[in-house]
């Protein structure tokens, strides 16, 4: 049972808190988080590694007037717990409730909504410069970024900047070694060395007494914290990377030891200058099962007992339309051996596992660095190879130019699938894919397309990694079905048309096919006869079939998973327009013109009317079968 966590209503609330309560705080906070983890799937082991850290922030930083951001924001459940939201904790990403992420409209300690790794180091910079600016120069503004989102092209062009700063920037460097997955590359590699830094290693017991007797504050503090840099410079050149781009270099720490912390933190905040704190930290500390196993407790599904019977069988999971692209894309690799695979720290999500093990030199993990995995995935179609960037639809905006110049504008032929494309439920606004059918049907040379079931997102993919021009396939985050019907086969540019009626017709563009195709059924036990339409492609359009279908229909309903603006329908209205034909029967049924909150993935699309019952009703509104029924009373 908790007993300090419902006494804080605020950050204030620890001031006074003892060592050995801000560690039985601690505590706490760990019980807190695997209660929650026990109901529900959520974020855990980053939140776990990060509690002290947490802690010792509150406790030395005054976030009323000071500025804080959490990297990505996942591991914002402890902040959360010590900013007031003890008691709304248990509705933590469910409808209506706590969102997984920092959320302005939650508190005034969430500066930012994030979700998306690696704006921290720009935007306290940006709230550093605005407060110095204003003549708040004393304000302090802290980015606390792991070395999963470190290596994230962004940060390095902050800290590229950092130097010219006027205000006081501190960056909290949470290094647990882990990304989702283990991280890769070159940064990662220099952080392994700073941890082999005898700071961190064999002097750390020596440091920490001579930190002991320093005064926190006052001259003698930098005078020392100076004469420490030095000797730490002289003896391995640790973390002179950062020296070298203007950012003074601190670290390792341990990072969950909350005095240590307190005092480094007290010291950082005298420091002149940009300052880097090294913070090393073990991702799922305090949670054994967690800590072993990192990569399944980034987001386990709920009731996650180690031991757990059914745990093998969810960490494999139903087959979703993730695992059917996985599938696709290693009959593809073993067909082809020009065909490559790239993913940008996301082969847990995308369930690429298995790829990564079977075809080592064709698989690619860049780290989080969207905009490099598309340049790096162009450069290998001009050289031949067929690379699939396979890649969350929200993640791949962030290469949106690497898209447009290096792919489109050159016309090479790099796949992209794209996952979580719509809905992703409990993540909310920052992760749903919405946009994706705008920003990639805009640019010339690009085949777009959606699959309506299981089968075909397999064809699209046969079909994309022979085609000769960039193509991109969008599937969302959900069980795929398959729909018994005579198929179509997959043909460049067309639609399938599944049934034929003449009360009205849905034309589908992707995976709410079976939804329509059942709420057709509803209709027709009502004497509706609607035309079904398997759209496949939004790009090249399919006029051909589309338009008769406008012309003899008494109306037409678009659906999608996927912003209006820009998406299907407004291609439909566009290809009408320009073909003379008259669309004001048209209704489009999509994600409109705002941010969807986080929820249950059913509840969400069934507001939208993105379901059966949704889309039958929208029908019947249409076709006026309602006012009928009633007029017959
Ligand atoms: C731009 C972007 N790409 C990918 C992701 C998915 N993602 C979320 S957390 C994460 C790992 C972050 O690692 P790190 O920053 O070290 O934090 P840790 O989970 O280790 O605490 C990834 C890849 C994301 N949120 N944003
Ligand atoms: C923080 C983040 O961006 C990821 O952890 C994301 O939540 C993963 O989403 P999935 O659970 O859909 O893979
Ligand atoms: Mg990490």
């Amino acid at each position: 049972m908790a007993e300090l966590l419902p006494t804080i209503k605020s950050p204030e609330d620890l001031q006074n808190f003892t060592t050995a309560q801000l560690n039985q705080l601690a505590g706490e906070i760990r019980e807190v988080l695997c209660n929650l983890v026990a109901t529900r799937t959520a974020h855990f082991a980053s939140n776990l590694g990060v509690v002290e850290l947490c802690i010792a922030l509150h406790r030395t930083f005054d976030f009323k007037q000071d500025r804080l951001i959490w990297d990505t924001g996942h591991q914002v459940y402890p902040h959360k717990l010590v900013t007031g939201r003890y008691d709304q904790f248990n509705t933590m990403r469910t409808k209506g409730g706590l969102m997984g992420y920092p959320n302005p409209s939650e508190s005034p300690y969430d500066l930012f909504m994030t979700g998306h790794a690696g704006a921290s180091v720009s935007t306290v910079m940006g709230l550093a410069s605005g407060d110095y600016l204003a003549g708040h120069g004393d304000r302090h503004a802290v980015a606390v970024i792991g070395d999963g989102a470190f290596p994230c092209g962004m940060v390095f062009e902050a800290l590229n900047n950092a130097k010219t700063l006027k205000g006081n920037l501190i960056i909290i460097l949470n290094d647990n070694k882990m990304s989702i997955c283990p991280r890769v590359g070159g940064v990662a590699d220099y952080f392994d060395r700073l941890r082999m830094n005898p700071f961190y290693t064999g002097f750390k017991h020596e440091i920490v007494k001579a930190l002991n007797m320093v005064p926190v504050f006052g001259d003698p503090t930098e005078r020392f914290l100076a004469q420490l840099k030095e000797g730490v410079k002289a003896g391995l050149h640790g973390g002179m990377l950062f020296e070298e781009l203007g950012v003074n270099y601190i670290g390792p720490i341990d990072g969950h030891n909350i005095p240590l912390l307190r005092k480094y933190l007290e010291m950082v905040k005298l420091q002149k200058g940009p300052t880097l704190l090294h913070v090393v930290t073990e991702k799922g500390h305090g949670y054994d099962p967690a800590a072993e196993d990192p990569v399944y407790y980034h987001t386990p599904p709920a009731i996650c007992k180690p031991g757990d019977a059914k745990e093998e069988e969810k960490r494999e999971g139903s087959k979703a339309y993730t695992n059917y692209a996985r599938d696709a894309i290693a009959g593809a690799m073993r067909r082809n051996e020009k065909v490559t695979v790239l993913t940008a720290a996301m082969c847990q999500g995308t369930k690429m596992e298995p790829l990564r093990d079977e075809f080592g030199d064709r698989f690619f993990d860049t780290g989080i660095c969207e905009s490099h995995t598309v340049a790096f995935a162009a450069g290998q179609a001009k050289a031949g190879l067929r690379p699939v960037v396979n890649i969350y639809s929200t993640f791949l905006q962030r290469s949106f130019d690497q898209v447009f110049q290096e792919v489109a504008l050159q016309d090479l032929p790099v796949v992209f699938t794209m996952d979580r494309a719509g809905i992703t439920a409990a993540d909310g606004p920052t992760h749903h894919g919405m946009y994706d059918v705008g920003y990639m049907r805009m640019f010339p040379n690009m085949i777009v397309m959606a699959p309506g079931d299981a089968d075909e997102l397999t064809a699209m993919i046969d079909f994309a990694v022979e085609a000769d021009h960039p193509t991109a396939i969008r599937y969302p985050k959900t069980n795929a079905e398959n729909i018994k019907r005579d198929r179509a086969p997959l043909e460049l540019g067309k639609a399938e048309v599944l049934k034929r009626g003449q009360d009205g017709a849905v034309i589908c563009y992707g995976a709410q096919l079976s939804e329509a195709k059942k709420a057709v059924e509803l209709l027709s036990k009502d004497g509706l006869d609607i035309t079904l339409v398997n759209a496949r492609f939004v790009k090249p359009f399919d006029a051909e079939t589309i338009l008769p279908i406008l012309r003899e229909s008494p109306f037409v309903i678009t659906v999608e998973e996927g912003a209006l603006l820009t998406g299907f329908g407004s291609a439909l209205l566009e290809e009408a327009a320009d073909a003379g034909v008259d669309a004001s029967h048209v209704k489009r049924l999509g994600i409109p013109d705002v941010f969807v909150q986080h929820g249950d993935r059913a509840e969400i699309l069934a507001e939208l009317q993105l379901d059966s019952l949704g889309i039958a009703t929208v029908c019947r509104q249409l076709a006026g079968v309602e006012r009928k029924v009633s007029s017959s009373h």
